[in-house]
């Protein structure tokens, strides 16, 4: 090893890194680089852990693994190669994922520090609340294109991964999704749920059918397109899309008919909806020939295949052929168990691609190829090979400082396209980011206060779309302060009778203080419930980090009619705006073009003006923005509030390797 050859380091920091332990969660693109510059540099005990198995499309960067691992497990293969720079490492790798109980505080404090190589802000949010509360300084990195960010989190110092709220990830109107397709993207985002309506986890959010709620279709309208559904009785039965999938086996046909004729059918009787677009035009099977004209698509290359745009009967014919082989995996698993769509998967991405060209069809807009909408469905931006290795670099540089205590040198630094005014492209931000007092991860006593319709809201509904999916716990206990009512075990079944209650039925109204516990993640968090009204157009709940940001009622109410003044609570780093249960449009019906966490979008903000290196009033406009440029490893889109000044153009492309 050419570290352990005295002279390459300081003696000091070569006996600092013999003697240290450290753990690299993620063993992808950036984990492979970060366990290779570790070996090579004299680290001797090694903790590695990824919970997936190698494939095909991971080859052409993460280079510890070949053709012959296609298939295995990404940690041990991981372990295997790195052995070979340095047989007397010890190197312990699991299989699994850190987010299951068997990696604790107890098992994180038994490391000098913890690398982050993730793809996914769930795993993020997890891994930085176990070291806050282990005490063990985290390296959190990653990659976005060219764009590369590595940075340090320890407790009390720096600011945690949770101190400000994230950017809300773009989304779209149900309405458009469900109504009025516009663009390609629109249609790839139905497809994407209709496969999680047919196969997948289904989510209400989700519907792909007519929406009759749309404002824009006017009461009428929705009434009269109910009314075509009416049977003898005049009442109208509605059948869940799935059951009714499965009533009729899955034909290909009979799905295609009520979803491309039927469907786009009710669609136009809602006329509203017409004026002043191009109607879509309805398309019934047994016009198709999809038969015929399909045969060849389906024996072509896959390579070739991808690129091409498919006619509508070629595209049946791939609707016919993927439904036949999901409908044939989803019956191999057990009853509750459901499908996740993947990019990789060939026939989820498939029927995804021939529902979303032949929806596109329907409403005359452009199709696309597979290649296309498989790097518009997966959100992905090219990973890039050197990105990786750079930030790599860096993480195990910053590793070196941490280990000899230099934590006042340890600023965020990010990787850059290209060389700023200073010509520097790897750019160090000007000062350590301390943590926000206000966080509700790593203040002393977190607390948030959460605006809710507690006549409404269910305690399921509770804790699987505010406390798991906004506030990132896994498994959550959940007591009512002063009573010590039990609302929430993470015991299994122990309060299943609560899951239906509403919020007031179970005595949680205005004013009252929940305590929620994780175990797994060491978490406790004080939530103060205030009761809101229900309003159309609102989100279902508000999360506020801060509760010194909440303002009486009427002053409320007079700054919810300027926009100024909204525009400026916006800004505020401690009101959630990334936590809130609202989306674009405050409205419900509005769904995520990306579903899975491993797909966020992040804003990329350039963190210098005018070419000069950041000062104070960057950082502020920073923690007031998005704390993190860059949403970590490969495939990540990226959206922008105000574009980078000196982006380059290819940054936009979405492109798959
Ligand atoms: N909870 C988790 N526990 C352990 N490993 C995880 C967890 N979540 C994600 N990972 C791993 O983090 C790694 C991130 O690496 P990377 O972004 O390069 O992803 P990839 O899946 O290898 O590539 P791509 O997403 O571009 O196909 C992946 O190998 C992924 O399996
Ligand atoms: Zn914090």
């Amino acid at each position: 090893m050419a570290a352990q050859i005295d002279g390459v380091f300081e003696t000091g920091l070569q006996k600092k890194i013999a003697e240290s332990k450290v753990l690299v969660i993620g063993a992808g693109g950036i984990g492979c680089e970060i366990l290779k510059n570790l070996v090579l540099s004299g680290f001797q005990d090694i903790e590695i852990i990824d919970l997936d198995t190698i494939d095909v499309s991971n080859l052409n960067r993460q280079f510890l693994f070949h053709k012959e691992h296609v298939g295995k497990s990404k940690a041990n293969v991981a372990r295997e190669s790195a052995l070979t720079f340095n047989p007397n490492a010890k190197i312990t790798a699991y299989h699994d994922s850190i987010t299951t109980n068997n990696y604790g505080v107890n098992f994180f404090q038994q490391f000098s520090l913890v690398l982050n190589a993730l793809d996914n802000r769930a795993a993020r949010n997890h891994v930085n609340r176990l070291c806050l509360n282990a005490g063990i300084p985290l390296i959190e990195s990653g990659t976005a294109g060219y764009n590369g960010q590595v940075e340090l989190i320890k407790r009390g110092l720096t600011q945690c991964y949770e101190c400000f709220p994230k950017p809300a990830q773009k989304s779209y109107p149900g309405c458009t999704i469900r109504n009025t397709p516009s663009e390609p993207i629109h249609c790839i985002v139905w497809a994407k749920h209709l496969f999680n309506q047919l196969f997948g986890e289904s989510n209400e959010d989700e519907d792909v059918s007519p929406d009759t709620a749309d404002p824009e279709a006017g009461a009428e309208a929705g009434n009269a397109a109910l009314e075509a559904d009416a049977n003898d009785k005049g009442n109208v039965d509605r059948v869940n899309t799935r059951t009714w999938a499965k009533q009729c086996e899955y034909d290909p046909e009979k799905i295609f008919n009520k979803l491309f004729f039927d469907d786009i059918n009710y669609l136009l009787s809602m006329s509203n909806l017409w004026k002043n677009r191009t109607p879509p035009k309805p398309s019934k099977w047994d016009t198709l020939q999809a038969g015929e004209d399909g045969e060849d698509v389906i024996m072509e290359d896959s390579v070739v295949r991808d690129q091409k745009v498919l006619s509508l009967g070629e595209s049946a014919k791939v609707f016919a052929q993927s439904i036949k082989a999901l409908k044939e995996a989803f019956a191999k698993l057990p009853e509750d168990d459901h499908l996740v769509w993947d990019k990789d998967d060939k026939f989820g991405m498939d029927f995804v691609a021939a529902c979303a060209n032949i929806r596109a069809q329907i409403f005359g807009i452009p199709q696309k190829s597979r290649f296309e909408i498989k790097s518009m469905a997966g959100n992905i931006i090219p990973a890039i090979a050197t990105t990786n290795a750079i930030t790599a670099g860096i993480v195990v540089m910053r590793a070196f400082q941490v280990l000899q205590e230099e934590y006042d040198k340890c600023n965020t630094v990010y990787v850059r396209l290209r060389v700023n005014g200073r010509n520097q492209f790897i750019v160090p931000e000007s000062e350590i980011i301390p943590p926000n007092p206000k966080c509700y991860v790593c203040a002393d006593k977190p607390q948030v206060v959460l605006k809710v319709d507690t006549q409404n809201l269910t305690v399921r509904e509770f804790r699987d779309e505010i406390l798991i999916k906004a506030l990132n716990m896994i498994s959550p206990d959940v007591t009512l302060d002063g009573t010590g009512t039990i609302v929430i075990s993470s015991e299994e079944g122990e309060t299943d009778c609560n899951n239906d209650k509403k919020l007031a039925e179970m005595k949680i109204v205005d004013g009252c203080i929940l305590k929620a516990d994780d175990f797994l993640q060491n978490y406790e968090l004080s939530i103060t419930v205030l009761h809101k009204e229900p309003g159309r157009e609102e989100a279902p709940f508000e999360i506020v980090a801060d509760p010194d940001t909440l303002k009486p009622k009427e002053e409320e109410e007079a700054a919810a009619s300027s926009s100024a003044s909204a525009a400026f609570d916006d800004a505020q780093p401690s009101t959630s705006k990334g936590l809130n249960g609202s989306s674009a449009n405050g409205s419900k019906a509005t769904v995520n073009e990306i579903e899975d966490d491993t797909d966020d979008l992040y804003i990329v903000e350039d963190d210098e003006e005018d070419g000069k290196p950041s000062g104070s009033k960057t950082v502020e406009k920073r923690k007031h923005t998005s704390d993190r440029d860059v949403e970590p490893t490969s495939k990540k889109a990226k959206i922008s509030s105000q574009p980078p000044e000196d982006e380059d153009d290819d940054d936009d492309l979405t492109i798959i390797e």
